[in-house]
């Protein structure tokens, strides 16, 4: 078999070009760094092979977003946003990712101070084979014109929140998002660098063709930022009547500010529905709503994918909600770092640790299914119900899940 290396993508062009062809997607005008925006140079990587190939493009390729996941404890952790990831179509299915991603896991290993890795993926087949556990479900919403939302615990804090429409061209926008989405990033969700939201803001010509710029709704309160909604408008009549809809990607902010942003978008004219594409499992709009049939839709889909790369490191990095005494045994083909036998203890002040151990083991898991149980979201008990998580000291799951488990489920991700 040809030998697959694996190294930075020197040659930005071709970086972008591989992932054109692999997407299918026409050329844009804009620049090669616009493009790659919020990828950095030394975060672009390439797989080559020994055998002669298209000098024009890579055989694949992979990014990485430096993110940050906001895990239980109230607390933002470094995470690797796995990303671009894409095989050219004359080497698909002969190992090249698999390549590609044990590279990404030994780079993020030996990334001081980054433990976990997380992606949206393109299908839900891929990533589970790697050790990527889903983590959480995003529900996207429909909303009506006009749709009451009943919080009356809510109804003064957002009764004190003014809202300003700008547009992602105005000076400020992505500084301002950024420091909007730091300061309330709900848990589960992950936080960009600066430069992300910078590429929120790209104003690509072909992306935009006959439609209106991205905008973003600033909830204000005295004087201040305190959270967005990212919105687009497609206008639309129907028998002489406005049926516009609204798109709307990014929901940041407080429980009341989530409230007065979503009561100002459907009260927006000429829009008849309102897509949010930020819902997830408990999200409280759809107890204001009261309940899935007030809505248009509501649908559930897969969300961000977790994949635990230093296991003890990234097990010490979250709070834990009770204790714990459980020794596990780890199933990790792609980061055999992870396998074998390790103690998790978790005490009463949320802390824990991982070690290495001889004794034995009360429950049998592949990896995945921590990374899915990670910010709370992967019931483990459901797990050994579904024949994925093996119990070997009965009750042994339920007692580590009670210390893994959050009091509200995950929200979702944005998509990178
Ligand atoms: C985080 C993100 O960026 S998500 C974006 C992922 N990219 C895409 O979807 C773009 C289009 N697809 C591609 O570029 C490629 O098909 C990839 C990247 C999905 C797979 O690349 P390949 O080099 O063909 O994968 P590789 O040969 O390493 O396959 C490894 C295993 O995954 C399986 N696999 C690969 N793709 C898929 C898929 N789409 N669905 C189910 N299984 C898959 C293979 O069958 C193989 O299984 P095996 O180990 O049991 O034999």
């Amino acid at each position: 078999m040809t030998d697959i290396r694996v190294g930075v993508a020197a040659d930005a062009e071709r970086f972008l070009r591989t992932d054109t062809v692999v997407w299918f997607q026409e050329e844009l005008s804009a620049p090669v760094e616009t493009q790659l925006l919020g990828v950095p140079a030394d975060q672009r990587f390439a797989a080559e092979l020994d055998a002669p190939t298209d000098p024009t493009t890579y055989p694949g390729i992979y990014g990485v977003y430096p993110l940050e996941l906001a895990v239980p404890g109230d607390r933002l952790v470094p995470c690797a946003g796995l990303t671009w990831v894409g095989v050219h179509p004359d080497h698909r299915r002969r190992g090249v990712l698999s390549a590609m991603l044990r590279h990404h896991f030994e780079q993020v290993r030996d990334t001081p101070g980054t433990a976990v890795s997380a992606l949206h993926a393109s299908e839900p087949a891929i990533y589970g084979r790697y050790g990527y556990g889903l983590a959480s479900l995003e529900l996207p919403i429909t909303l009506s014109r006009g749709t009451t939302l009943t919080a009356p615990g809510l109804d003064e804090a957002a009764g004190a929140i003014t809202t300003q429409l700008v547009s992602v061209r105005d000076a400020g926008t992505p500084e301002r998002m950024h420091a909007c989405h730091r300061a309330v990033a709900d848990m589960g969700s992950v936080v960009g660098a600066a430069s992300y939201y910078e590429r929120l803001c790209l104003s690509v010509p072909e992306w935009l063709r006959d439609k209106e710029p991205w905008r973003v709704l600033f909830a204000r309160r005295d004087g201040r930022d305190v959270g967005f909604a990212m919105l687009r408008r497609d206008q639309k009549w129907e028998d002489a009547r406005p049926s516009g809809s609204m798109d709307v990607p990014l929901l940041v902010g407080d429980p009341a500010t989530r409230l007065a942003l979503v009561r100002r978008l459907v009260d927006f004219d000429l829009v008849s529905s309102v897509r949010l594409r930020t819902g997830y499992a408990e999200d409280p709009v759809l107890t204001w709503v009261g309940g899935p049939r007030s809505t248009s839709t509501v649908s559930t889909y897969d969300c961000l994918w977790i994949r635990l790369v230093d296991l003890p490191a990234a097990l010490a990095a979250r709070a834990w909600s009770a204790p714990c005494d459980v020794v596990v045994e780890v199933v990790d083909t792609y980061a055999p770092w992870n396998a074998g036998r390790w103690r998790i203890r978790a005490d009463a002040s949320g802390a824990a640790t991982a070690e290495r151990t001889d004794a034995d083991a009360d429950l049998l898991l592949p990896v995945e299914a921590l990374g899915a149980a990670y910010v709370g979201g992967g019931n483990l008990v459901g797990r050994v119900r579904a024949g994925l998580v093996t119990e070997a000291r009965p009750g042994a799951a339920a007692e580590l899940w009670r210390a893994m488990r959050t009091d509200v489920a995950p929200a979702a991700s944005m998509m990178f």
